[in-house]
């Protein structure tokens, strides 16, 4: 095979901008473009304000893009098509989401940006191409890209599918691209398909260790993708469960995962007790697997993984349940500071953050929330609160937006922190406790709160997995 001059990253979103940026970076032979149909998109990525907050990214960027310190090699671009047909390597990095209407709607994954991403490809390409699955799809979708691809492709064009699915977290996107712990590429186990495994292979090779790229045959690597999330879904619902025989017993859910973590077949992380997950990925993916495994006929399978959603539903209304019973059953006209609205620190990402649920619920008792997050905008709140069914007028009466944390706290009766943000965490408490109604309460959703300290300014501390030690 020719060596590779030109990739496309069709998708520039959380996972295709960064990923597009890196190989770039990694590769300043290679010519790579990202490409979008969104043109606000387009424009962002091509400015100093990128469209998502990304510790560490911009200078990546503006490397490989800026052509100051080297040429330029990183392209943003609304020409999807014309980028296509110069591409050896496409990969598709578009949105995956739950469907929302029609059959498997709540569970199965919505496929249509990603079968329209492949007719594209298919309808554009004029050589040999390679068509990489970023994406994180069903397994077997590469037999239906075969199909759309044989019917739709131009005569003596060949393709090649693999499936090379993303591990990134957001908020530690860049250190997690440059430092994998594995890249895992699939492949038809035919000489065609593994030559082009080789040829992605070699991609990463320019700065991941050979030992660190993992070969696999292509439906194990679709289906090693939702398994990762699964399982790392699991173990925070397992802990969640935890965290609330914790609070009924007096034991603390930090010390439960501290001495079970110790064991080196359990291990440390993904242990860390929470209001629940978020983020676009781990609900999704998960009922990705149940709905899988559904449609394989397998209904107890299905329930187990639907489990794991299920507790973190769970966790999300009991946590509001706490802070309603705390404050004497009426939330009616009382102040609450809400600290944090993105799904975790270091990303403004709002999708399926706790928050939405915790804040919908506190408007429904008529409270008056305040919310403070440093990186997440008024309109994107709203659109969240308008999303998940809360009503418009309501958002409007219920709901301000603080510009620190000082303005949220005051004159609140509670404090509620549902992101870890460090601007959250490191408030002065004693300047807080000043500026609060008595009593004052704070409900800590991430335990990132010292509730010693708290209760010795006079504040009532209720965190998630931590009951009455005595
Ligand atoms: N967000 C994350 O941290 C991770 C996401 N993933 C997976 O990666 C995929 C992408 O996720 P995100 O980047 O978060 O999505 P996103 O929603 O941020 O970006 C997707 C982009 O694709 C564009 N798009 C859709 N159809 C298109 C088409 N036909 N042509 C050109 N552009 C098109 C959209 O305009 C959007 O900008 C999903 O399958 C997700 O499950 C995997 C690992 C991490
Ligand atoms: O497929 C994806 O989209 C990505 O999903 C997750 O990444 P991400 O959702 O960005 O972030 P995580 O750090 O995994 O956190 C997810 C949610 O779980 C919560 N969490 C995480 C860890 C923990 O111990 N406890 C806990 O409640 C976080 O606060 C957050 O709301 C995975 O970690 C990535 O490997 C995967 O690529």
């Amino acid at each position: 095979m020719s060596p590779v001059k030109s990739v496309c990253f069709i998708g520039a979103g959380f996972v295709g901008g960064p990923s597009g940026a890196v190989l770039a970076l990694k590769n300043p032979d290679v010519e790579v473009s990202v490409v979008d149909l969104s043109e606000n998109r387009i424009a962002a990525w091509n400015s100093d304000a990128l469209p998502i907050y990304e510790p560490g990214l911009l200078p990546v960027v503006k490397e490989a893009r800026d052509a100051e310190t080297r040429p330029q090699n990183l392209f943003f671009t609304t020409d999807v098509r014309g980028t296509i047909k110069r591409a050896d390597i496409v990969f598709i990095c578009v949105n995956t989401p739950t469907k929302t209407a029609g059959i498997g709607a709540g569970k199965a994954p919505n496929m249509a940006y990603f079968e329209s991403a492949t007719r594209m490809i298919a309808a554009e390409a004029e050589k040999d191409t390679i068509i990489v699955e970023k994406s994180t799809v069903p397994c077997r979708t590469a037999a239906n890209m075969r199909e759309i691809l044989k019917a739709i492709g131009k005569p003596g064009v060949n393709f090649e599918i693999l499936s090379n699915p993303e591990f990134l977290a957001e908020g530690t996107a860049v250190a997690d691209l440059m430092r994998p712990d594995r890249i895992l590429i699939g492949s038809m186990q035919t000489p065609s398909g593994l030559e082009a495994a080789e040829v992605l292979a070699n991609l990463y090779g320019s700065w991941v260790p050979k030992e660190n790229i993992l070969k696999t045959n292509i439906w194990s690597s679709e289906l090693a993708k939702l398994a990762a999330n699964a399982l790392l879904a699991q173990r925070i619902s397992s802990i969640n469960a935890l965290s609330a025989i914790c609070e009924a017993t007096g034991a603390d859910v930090g010390e439960i995962a501290y001495a079970a973590g110790l064991d080196s077949r359990i291990g440390s992380r993904m242990l860390q007790a929470s209001v629940g997950f978020g983020g676009s990925c781990f609900r999704k993916d998960v009922l990705n697997l149940s709905y899988m495994a559904e449609t394989l006929h397998l209904p107890e399978v299905a329930a187990y993984w639907q489990s794991v959603v299920a507790i973190n539903e769970w966790q999300k209304s009991r946590f509001t349940k706490r802070i309603i019973s705390a404050l004497y059953g009426t939330l009616t006209g009382k102040k609450i500071a809400v600290y944090g609205f993105s799904y975790k620190k270091n990303t403004a990402d709002t999708r399926e953050s706790a928050a939405i649920s915790v804040v919908k619920d506190l408007i429904a008792e008529q409270a008056k929330v305040c919310i403070y997050d440093p990186q997440v905008t008024k309109a994107q709140i709203w659109e969240e609160l308008d999303i998940s069914g809360c009503h418009i007028d309501d958002v409007e009466k219920f709901v301000t937006i603080a510009k620190n944390p000082y303005d949220c706290a005051s004159d609140s009766h509670a404090v509620v922190v549902l992101t870890e943000w460090d601007d959250c965490r490191q408030v002065d408490w004693e300047q807080i406790f000043d500026i609060m109604e008595r009593p004052a309460f704070v409900f800590d959703g991430r335990r990132v709160i010292d509730a010693g300290k708290l209760q010795r300014l006079g504040f009532h501390v209720e965190s998630i997995g931590r009951g009455n030690p005595f």
